[in-house]
């Protein structure tokens, strides 16, 4: 009897279904690197199409895809690009864009609901008058819908008008799309339209769409030119990729009609979580398919609850000193929501009657923490 886990960590955990593995077996490929895998090349052309670009390209990683985004639009030393301080590329990208790409981040203070206010972005770039003192603004990075900021959606109002900013400006505009379709499908805008206004796009299709591994960027074809010389400096180019974008395919021909019901999943669970008197959780502000909440009681740190909670084979991460979050996607189910919520309950009860005890790593530290 296999025992029951549910993973909660991340919309990342999800593994590839059984038509994206026949898809796999079955995947017409050759060398994408010495000319271009015919299964790559298809896929390439129909997410093209699908995010209203001219181009796409296939990544191994997010992390990846916004570094070569960002250094093809930056592509000049001393350039600079306007971040949010609270977005995946400047937390947890490594600082790849300076210490692989020597770009200088500009960071904007990241708003609770994922934007940064527009006169902020404004007044932070940079005057040319400044140019023998200040690094060069060239780019501008949106994240849509916003990890950090509990899976919020960035309008498409709002992301029209940061273009205007950029396009008003000379500049760029990338929006790390990890989670874009998420967006799309929570907006009810379809995805091109929601990215119109961008550049570049980097959209993983290894999150909540399902599949294995991979990112598609998409852009201009100028664009995906250059990205394609930079995923090879990066050691991104790959051979026989068609096995990986024939289960890329799938997921997006299979998954983003499941999208909307993950975020139905993600209201139920933070609707058991409120009911928990230790926690604090803003239903109202569940977006999407992540769920955060701060526990409110000193005895219950996330750590001790999520080692408590592992015990009982529901996984999940603490996402600050005080907040624990919960990721939702296709491979969760409405009973595995409930099994979750009572393992919850249980391992308060657990923890506030002395029976959780933090099991501390030999180096001292906890394991999983996301720290900010
Ligand atoms: C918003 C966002 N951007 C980029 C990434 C990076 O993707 P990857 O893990 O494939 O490098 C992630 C998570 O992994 C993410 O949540
Ligand atoms: C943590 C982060 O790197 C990952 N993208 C996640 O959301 O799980």
């Amino acid at each position: 009897m296999v025992a029951r886990v549910v993973d909660l960590r991340s919309d990342t955990v999800t593994k590839p279904s059984d038509a994206m593995r026949a898809a796999m077996a079955a995947a017409d490929v050759d060398d994408d690197v010495l000319g271009a895998d015919p299964t790559a090349q298809s896929f390439e052309a129909e997410m093209a199409a699908t995010m209203g670009k001219e181009a796409a390209l296939f990544v191994p990683s997010g992390t990846m895809s916004n570094l070569i985004a960002v250094l093809v639009h930056c592509d000049v030393r001393g350039s600079e690009v306007i971040l949010g301080d609270n977005s995946h590329i400047h937390v947890y990208e490594n600082g790849g864009i300076s210490t692989v790409g020597g770009v200088h981040p500009k960071t904007v203070r990241n708003n609770p609901d994922g934007t940064m206010d527009v006169d902020e972005i404004v007044a932070a770039i940079r005057s040319k008058d400044g140019a023998l003192l200040y690094p060069t603004t060239r780019l501008i990075c949106l994240e849509n819908t916003h990890a950090n900021c509990g899976g919020k959606c960035l309008t498409v109002d709002y992301t029209d008008k940061v273009g205007e900013i950029a396009k008003g400006h000379g500049l760029q505009l990338h929006i790390d799309g990890a989670r874009i379709f998420n967006a799309s499908v929570a907006l009810g805008v379809p995805v091109d339209r929601l990215v119109k206004a961008a550049d570049s796009v980097s959209v993983c299709l290894s999150k909540g769409l399902g599949a294995p591994v991979g990112s598609i960027l998409v852009g201009s074809k100028a664009f995906i030119d250059k990205a394609k010389i930079l995923r090879k400096t990066l050691g991104g180019g790959m051979r026989q990729v068609g096995v990986l974008c024939a289960a890329a395919y799938v997921a997006v021909r299979d998954t983003v009609g499941k999208l909307a019901d993950d975020h139905r999943k993600a209201k139920v669970l933070a609707e058991g979580l409120k009911k928990i008197k230790q926690f604090t959780v803003d239903s109202s502000s569940v977006e999407t398919n992540m769920v955060f909440f701060d526990i409110m009681d000193s005895r219950i740190t996330p750590d001790k609850l999520c080692q408590v909670l592992e015990k009982r084979n529901v996984l999940t991460m603490p996402a600050s000193s005080k907040s624990v979050r919960f990721v939702l996607h296709y491979q969760i189910s409405d009973s595995d929501i409930q099994y979750a919520l009572t393992c919850v309950e249980k391992a308060v009860e657990e923890i506030l009657t002395g029976g959780g005890k933090l099991e501390h790593l030999a180096n001292g530290t906890t394991k999983n923490y996301y720290g900010h």
